[in-house]
């Protein structure tokens, strides 16, 4: 089975702007106190890359590795951890910055892990959130976009390792 591109679900201009409120959004709910990122590899790089610029002050930011989507376009269920954190965030004011929930079991697995260190806050970013596809129970602070159950890819988000370097963000079908 492939897949190519269908149609751009999200132009650069329209996340760029959506980028730029959520920036804002967290620094304003955390009144400026300093804060770690935690940008879920690879998939959100992009997303984080461009957030933590939307942010001013004390932002650290790290990165944590994790996978369950082989080259497929359905999760095979199993969280796999490939590379944890460096920074201690013990007492630390943590955001976890995701680039899609969909069946929230990636994220599912990260908070358990990552509430073990005992932050002083813990909270979820996402640009995307696609609903009807939740398998799990998880409460989301900041979302970007809810979108329909579509498989999509770009700015950052891949299918098969490729389209990362889009710009945008698309729906693909298969051929
Ligand atoms: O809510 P879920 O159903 O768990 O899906 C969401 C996760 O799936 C994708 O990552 P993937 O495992 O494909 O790895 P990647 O980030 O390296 O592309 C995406 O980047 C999210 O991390
Ligand atoms: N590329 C891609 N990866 C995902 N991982 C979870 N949902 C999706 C999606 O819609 N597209
Ligand atoms: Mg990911």
């Amino acid at each position: 089975m492939s897949y190519e591109i269908n149609e751009v679900m999200l132009s650069e201009s329209k996340i760029k702007q959506r980028v730029k409120e959520l920036g804002a959004e967290i620094q304003k709910d955390f009144n400026d106190e300093p804060v770690v990122l935690i940008a879920v590899l690879r998939g959100s790089f992009v997303f984080a890359a461009d957030l933590m610029r939307e942010m001013k002050g004390n932002i650290q930011v790290d990165f944590i590795s994790v996978s369950s989507y082989g080259n497929q376009t359905k999760t095979t269920g199993k969280v796999r951890l490939l590379k944890d954190l460096d920074t201690n965030i013990t007492n630390e004011n943590v955001v976890v910055v995701e680039d899609i929930v969909d069946s929230g079991l990636t994220l599912y697995f990260l908070m358990d892990h990552l509430k073990m260190h005992r932050p002083k806050q813990l909270k979820i970013c996402t640009l995307l959130d696609k609903p009807e596809r939740r398998q799990v129970d998880l409460p989301i602070d900041y979302v970007g976009f809810v979108i329909p159950d579509e498989f999509i890819v770009g700015y950052g988000i891949d299918y098969a390792q490729y389209y990362r370097n889009l710009p945008y963000i698309a729906s693909v079908k298969e051929v």
